[in-house]
């Protein structure tokens, strides 16, 4: 695994920092608090049945702004797809939410995938290891993400714990439950959508800096 600059991944395992991903960014507005409130990557949505998508044709204006690492977030994307994707717009990271095929994920830059992750997750972590930059734990639901459901904190754990890969935590976070989620789970980073929203697709300004804030502050392990 490598970081997105192609380096070896070395990340704060228990350290105070964690690596924020803010997803579901529509406007230039939401994007630009995100990056002042200390986030580290931004999610574009780029999955039609969310109402957090962002069409192409308002992504390459809006990405282009926004000075960041930028994730977009896939669900089972057809290859066409993705080599659009790749041809018009400044994407650093690629967020496969569904149950893509390895064939597609090698259509990606090798290290710079994060996949989120369905049981059997063994397996999964096995098959996409050699491509990812981290694996992502976000609840099963029928709409694929952005549900507001939590994932189970302790089977994060144990995954966390048991694999020495990056594992960025998901699935109805927010900032009344980021303290103990950390805590809890001491994930490499987390990833939010609809707990630091006013509605779907429109972020609101004190979730959003309260969630930041909460995630950049020390964090002591459950004893
Ligand atoms: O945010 C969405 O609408 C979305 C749609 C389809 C796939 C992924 C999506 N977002 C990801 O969902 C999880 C959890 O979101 P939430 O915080 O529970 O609302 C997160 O990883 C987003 O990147």
């Amino acid at each position: 695994m490598s970081n997105s600059d192609g380096t070896v991944f070395d990340y704060p395992i228990g350290k105070a920092k964690v690596w924020v991903k803010i997803c579901g960014i529509t406007s230039y507005e939401d994007g630009q608090l995100a990056i002042e409130y200390g986030a580290d990557a931004l999610g574009f949505v780029f999955y039609p049945q969310s109402p957090r998508y962002l069409p192409l044709s308002q992504a390459s204006n809006l990405l282009s702004r926004l000075n960041i690492l930028k994730v977009a977030v896939l669900v089972n994307p057809s290859l066409e797809e993705v080599e659009i994707l790749k041809k018009e717009l400044p994407i650093d990271l690629w967020q496969l939410h569904g149950e893509e095929s390895l064939a597609l994920g090698h259509r990606l830059p090798r290290g710079k995938i994060i996949k989120a992750l369905r049981p059997p997750f063994e397996q999964k972590i096995k098959e996409w290891a050699d491509c990812t930059f981290a694996f992502l734990l976000d609840s099963p639901s029928e709409k694929w993400g952005g549900s507001g459901k939590p994932f189970d904190w302790g089977k994060a754990s144990l995954l966390r714990q048991h694999y020495s890969y990056p594992f960025i935590l998901a699935g109805g976070l927010n900032p009344d439950n980021i303290q103990r989620a950390l805590r809890e789970v001491e994930p490499f980073g987390v990833d939010v959508s609809s707990g630091v929203e006013k509605y779907p697709g429109k972020k609101d300004k004190k979730k959003l800096l309260d969630f930041i804030e909460k995630c950049k502050k020390p964090t002591h392990p459950v004893s």
